[in-house]
């Protein structure tokens, strides 16, 4: 397996190199340059697997064997010892329609820990062998960056810069970023959002001698290996669903923010699993709703939501699905984003649409009704929603059809996200991971978004 960039100017690369590369060099996105076709008897024999089998026969197609089958596993194995379930994403069944897939298992309770805990394992060893030490750079709204840096506590050979945007994301989770005091984190909390954020890490990494001096190396979802691990819970969760007789189509409703997890979805669907539609879940930041049901992909104002971590305007990962959707023309690619970033859109005519519309639906919640619907599920179901989880639900409602089965997905716990809880006057018991960040002390730099002055701290820390 090779991989290329989406705009077509990077030598082909094999799997490690692709994932030290992180951002392509010429300032597309990485992909494989074919995608493996599962038959559906595969599929039956990968359906009796663990998590951690299925795990390792998605990445065997992958990785060209260049990790020896038994580090990869050991990998793997101390990847997912930290989670708190032993399927590590189990699926509950709310009734005979919708089943949620519970993706907040992990260490930092949001689903970003299934990828980033393989990947901080996966720098680590790559740190090892090549003798050399890791500089990670990346922008959060929240959970990535919680994520990352608990990826990589405690492991030799590698630093950690995460951007933050100042004041907008939960109490939650900026303790988890900043109450972890290692010498090899750093936490900028910039006076700025996450577009702002993540403008800066990529402006970055398009800097090939900064990237190169540094050793620079991303941990956000530009990362090819985000998208492969996020893919094993796609086959995961859609083996977990009870059929009768007569199978029923399944959806997959996904709260949306950069693209990453539901591109992973896509890439499953195309990789041969049947999933019907793949349901866009956003909040009021609703780009890739509007994309969807109107064709203009065009950044609109910053909104402040109850689900913080997907205010988000530009969608990284969109790059990868024009990829796809230009029948894998880079040149067309490279085109329309060099006219994208002259006009600020894209536009699909109404025949693009149309084939946007066979794979993907998208619905937007609103602020009221992400609130509407964590009362309603924890009055009728007993079950209690994060406000991210929320918008998957008002998706999943909006969409699936009467003989159609959804599986929506809980990207967070609700204890991340107490700030709506509350608003919904819902008192939740905090598992004592969360309890325990109120009484640490915190340790961040809050600065201008100014990118001069981010870059001079990012230096100053890799070079001390
Ligand atoms: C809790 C939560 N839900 C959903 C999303 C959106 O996921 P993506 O950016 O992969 O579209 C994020 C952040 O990315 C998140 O942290
Ligand atoms: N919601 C994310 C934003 C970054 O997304 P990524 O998938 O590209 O890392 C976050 O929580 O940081």
């Amino acid at each position: 397996m090779k991989y290329i960039s989406t705009r077509g100017q990077v030598e082909a690369q094999g799997f490690i190199d692709t994932v030290l590369m992180g951002l392509a060099d010429d300032g597309g996105l990485m992909i494989p340059a074919e995608i493996p076709h599962i038959t559906p008897e595969t599929l039956k024999e990968w359906s009796k697997l663990s998590y951690k089998e299925l795990f390792l026969q998605i990445f065997a197609l992958y990785t060209n064997q260049e990790i020896p089958d038994e580090d990869l596993k050991n990998m793997v194995d101390k990847s997912y010892a930290s989670f708190r379930d032993s399927e590590i994403t189990p699926v509950n069944k709310i009734d005979d329609s919708l089943y949620i897939l519970e993706l907040f298992h992990g260490p930092t309770f949001a689903f970003k820990d299934v990828a980033l805990q393989f990947m901080g394992e996966f720098y680590s060893y790559v740190s090892k062998k090549q003798n050399k030490i890791i500089h990670i750079l990346g922008a959060t709204s929240g959970d990535t960056g919680a994520a990352a840096i608990q990826g990589v506590r405690g492991k030799e050979g590698i630093k950690i810069c995460i951007l933050h945007p100042h004041n907008k994301v939960s109490k939650v989770q900026e303790l988890q970023m900043t109450t972890v005091d290692d010498q090899n984190v750093l936490n900028l909390s910039v006076k700025g959002n996450f577009d702002d954020c993540q403008k800066i890490i990529k402006d970055q990494f398009a800097d090939l001698e900064f990237k190169s001096k540094h050793n620079l190396r991303a941990i956000n979802s530009i990362n090819f290996l985000r998208i492969l691990a996020q893919t094993v819970y796609y086959f995961y969760a859609y083996f977990q669903i009870e059929q009768g007789d007569q199978p029923k189509k399944v959806n997959i409703s996904v709260p949306s923010g950069n693209f990453g997890n539901i591109f992973s979805g896509f890439l499953a669907k195309k990789m041969g699993l049947p999933i019907h539609k793949l349901i866009i879940a956003t909040n009021e930041n609703n780009i890739l709703e509007r994309f969807v049901k109107t064709g203009e992909y065009k950044p609109g104002d910053f909104k402040s939501t109850h689900s913080p971590s997907m205010d988000i305007q530009v969608a990284s990962n969109f790059e990868r699905y024009l990829y796809y959707f230009l029948d894998q023309d880079a040149a067309k690619v490279s085109a329309i984003m060099k006219k994208f970033q002259d006009d600020g859109k894209i536009v699909f005519n109404a025949e693009d649409l149309v084939r946007v519309q066979a794979d993907f639906v998208a619905y937007g919640a609103s602020n009221e009704q992400c609130l509407e619907l964590i009362s309603k599920y924890k009055d009728n179901s007993d079950y209690l929603l994060d406000p991210h989880t929320a918008c998957g639900i008002a998706a999943y409602e909006a969409y699936n059809g009467e003989e159609e089965i959804c599986i929506s997905f809980a990207t967070a716990h609700p204890a991340k996200f107490n700030e709506a809880i509350e608003q919904c006057d819902i008192k939740q018991e905090f598992p004592a991971e969360i309890k325990n960040l109120f009484s640490k002390s915190q340790h961040q730099l809050v600065i201008d978004h100014n990118k001069e002055d981010i870059v001079r701290e990012l230096e100053a820390f890799y070079e001390k």
